[in-house]
């Protein structure tokens, strides 16, 4: 069985909704599981270490707050240094989320934070492929995917009024569940090359 992590924080429970879609999408494919993973419980060595042993893929999950990722997803990002020295997340595949009150709301530096924290790990992003629907005037809402337009990752909006339960609205959690999609059937397809890489240290 190929393994992805979600590994995310949530303060209000949008990113925590968008990580179920993303875990919905994963685990659409046969061969591959998702694991939701919040990132207080990932700052234990032992969950570090599981990552480190038994993942092919982890993504990134996290608020956009002030135009970056939440202090609980940095306190995370910042435990991996002993992951960093000895590369232990070379060639994984990496991708991300993020949502915002916003549509914008600076999101892409999030996404790009993120990224940079990938390469820093040496890991293989994996972008999002969702064609935007244009946000035509003539189409329903619920088939606008990836209507705020993010490429690096999924970057979704959640009203500011709503809970988890209701936001972030259908065609963003729609855009999640194809990208949870993308990321199993590319993880599973690279899975080989992977553990070929690692066997040749390379
Ligand atoms: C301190 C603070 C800063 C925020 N900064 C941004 C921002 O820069 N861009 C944005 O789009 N939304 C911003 N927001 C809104 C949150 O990103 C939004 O409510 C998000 O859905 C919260 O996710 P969560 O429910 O997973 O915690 C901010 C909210 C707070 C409380």
């Amino acid at each position: 069985m190929v393994k992805i992590a979600i590994v995310y924080s949530s303060i209000n429970g949008h990113t925590a909704r968008l990580a179920k879609a993303v875990l919905e999408g994963i685990n659409s494919v046969d061969g591959v599981e998702g694991k939701l993973i919040t990132s207080e419980v990932a700052l234990q060595r032992a969950v570090l270490d599981d990552l480190s042993s038994n993942y092919t893929a982890i993504i990134f999950g996290t608020p956009t707050l002030m135009g970056s990722p939440s202090a609980k997803f940095k306190e995370f990002m910042e435990s991996t240094s002993g992951i960093f020295i000895p590369k232990l997340w070379k060639n994984k595949i990496a991708g991300a989320f993020t949502v915002g009150g916003l549509r914008s709301g600076s999101k892409v530096n999030t996404l790009t934070d993120l990224a940079v924290f990938a390469a820093q790990q040496g890991m293989v992003w994996v972008p999002v492929t969702v064609t935007p629907t244009w946000n035509l005037s003539s189409q329903k809402e619920e088939d606008s995917l990836n209507g705020c337009g993010f490429f690096l990752g999924v970057g979704a909006q959640a009203n500011v009024d709503q809970d988890g339960n209701n936001a972030p609205a259908e065609w963003d959690l729609k855009t999640a569940i194809a990208y949870g999609k993308r990321m199993s059937e590319f993880t599973k397809l690279y899975e080989p090359t992977y553990t070929a890489l690692k066997a040749q240290d390379i």
